[in-house]
């Protein structure tokens, strides 16, 4: 049962019904509880645990998107826009958004990768990616443990694969499997010869399978690298690089809501990525600051009082703002202040 919250914060038992949403389709779709209706709502699916959960919270908050959740419940409806929030695990995002019961999803690429291994998209169903949001960076890596006589994937083939990402594994090691055989393919199954090589799924924890002896290696993800190195594996291949996104449906029933919701969250992504910089400089030393911070656009400029010397403002790079004061303190700027961006619109 998944349950509903009205804008009050008040909680409620949520039934299933079935009911036609607005737009074009005819979705099964909670409805009626305690007088309020899913119906007139856009549904966004928010990540309900793990890695991605707590930086979505921050997003939405970032983006003004107000909402009450009890820890109990899976639904929550937004208290400032025609919107419902859907908890649900990152695996299972794909699924909802791609066959269009849920509008708009977060999700990591590699889950949107794994579904569409087994649900291709097709004209009307699969998801659309609007954004990618700069967080949740890691790859989809086949690891092996360090000590051991397994180099690289193609030792694999034959052997014990253990991972959470079962169908990108498939289509891995069907894909290796065929090139090894000197018969190249897309990774299609059909017609494909039996697999050789054997994948097991497990939930979690996968790192431990090869010191527990149910795998010869893993696919698993890595971000820092601290638990393939703890475990003692090492990585030979990636199967799939990723980062979190922001995707739709090719059937969301409000597309204005969908482009006021993107803006919002380009513009928080863009804030965290950005920082305000601010310096004074001789206007002789104006090209060279220009070079140093050119802005998104370009630098805003005023004139000082003093004669000579001129104010500049630029957006930085977050990540490069270190070597950039460097840069402009070795031309003689001066009064160097760095800035948090709270928010933005930067109008691409
Ligand atoms: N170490 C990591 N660093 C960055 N992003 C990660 C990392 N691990 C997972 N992710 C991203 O987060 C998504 C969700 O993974 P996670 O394991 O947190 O979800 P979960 O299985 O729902 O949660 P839990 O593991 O708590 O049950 C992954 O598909 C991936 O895109
Ligand atoms: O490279 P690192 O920074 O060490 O991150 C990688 C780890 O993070 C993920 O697991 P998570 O901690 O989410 O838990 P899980 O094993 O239960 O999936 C992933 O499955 C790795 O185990």
């Amino acid at each position: 049962m998944v349950f509903i919250q009205d804008e009050n914060g008040t909680n409620g038992a949520g039934d299933v019904t079935t009911r036609p949403r607005q737009g074009s389709r005819s979705l099964p779709m909670m409805t009626d509880v305690l007088g309020y209706s899913l119906n007139d709502r856009l549904l966004f699916a928010v990540p309900k645990k793990g890695r991605l959960h707590q930086v979505c919270l921050d997003l939405l908050h970032g983006s003004d998107i107000q909402f009450h959740r009890h820890s109990r419940l899976d639904i929550a409806l937004v208290k400032n826009l025609p919107l419902a929030l859907v908890f649900l695990p990152a695996a299972d995002i794909p699924t909802f958004v791609g066959e269009g019961r849920v509008d708009l999803g977060i999700t990591g690429r590699d889950q949107v990768a794994e579904h569409e291994c087994i649900v291709p998209p097709t004209e009307t169903t699969g998801v659309e990616e609007l954004l990618d949001l700069d967080f949740g960076k890691c790859a989809l890596q086949v690891q092996v443990p360090q000590k051991g006589s397994l180099a690289k994937p193609e030792d694999l083939i034959g052997k014990n694969v253990v991972t959470s990402f079962t169908n990108l594994a498939v289509q891995y090691f069907r894909r290796l499997e065929a090139e090894q055989a000197g018969n190249a393919t897309n990774g299609d199954s059909n017609g494909q010869a039996k697999l050789k090589t054997a994948i097991k799924f497990v939930g979690g924890s996968v790192e431990a399978a090869c010191a527990l002896g149910v795998a010869d290696g893993i696919v698993d993800l890595v971000e820092s690298g601290e638990t393939m190195r703890a475990a003692g594996l090492k990585a030979i291949s990636t199967v799939v690089s990723s980062s979190a996104i922001l995707i739709k449906s090719k059937h969301a029933s409000d597309p204005k809501l969908v482009e006021l919701i993107t803006a919002r969250i380009k513009g928080v992504i863009t804030a965290q990525k950005y920082v305000l910089c601010t310096y004074n400089v001789e206007r002789s030393k104006l090209d060279a600051a220009r070079k140093i911070t050119p802005g998104r656009r370009a630098p805003t400029v005023n004139a000082l009082e003093e004669d000579g010397w001129v104010a500049v403002q630029a957006m930085v790079l977050r990540r490069d703002i270190a070597i950039a004061m460097d840069k402009l303190t070795e031309i003689g700027a001066s009064d160097l202040i760095v800035t948090k961006i709270e928010n933005s619109r930067t109008g691409d």
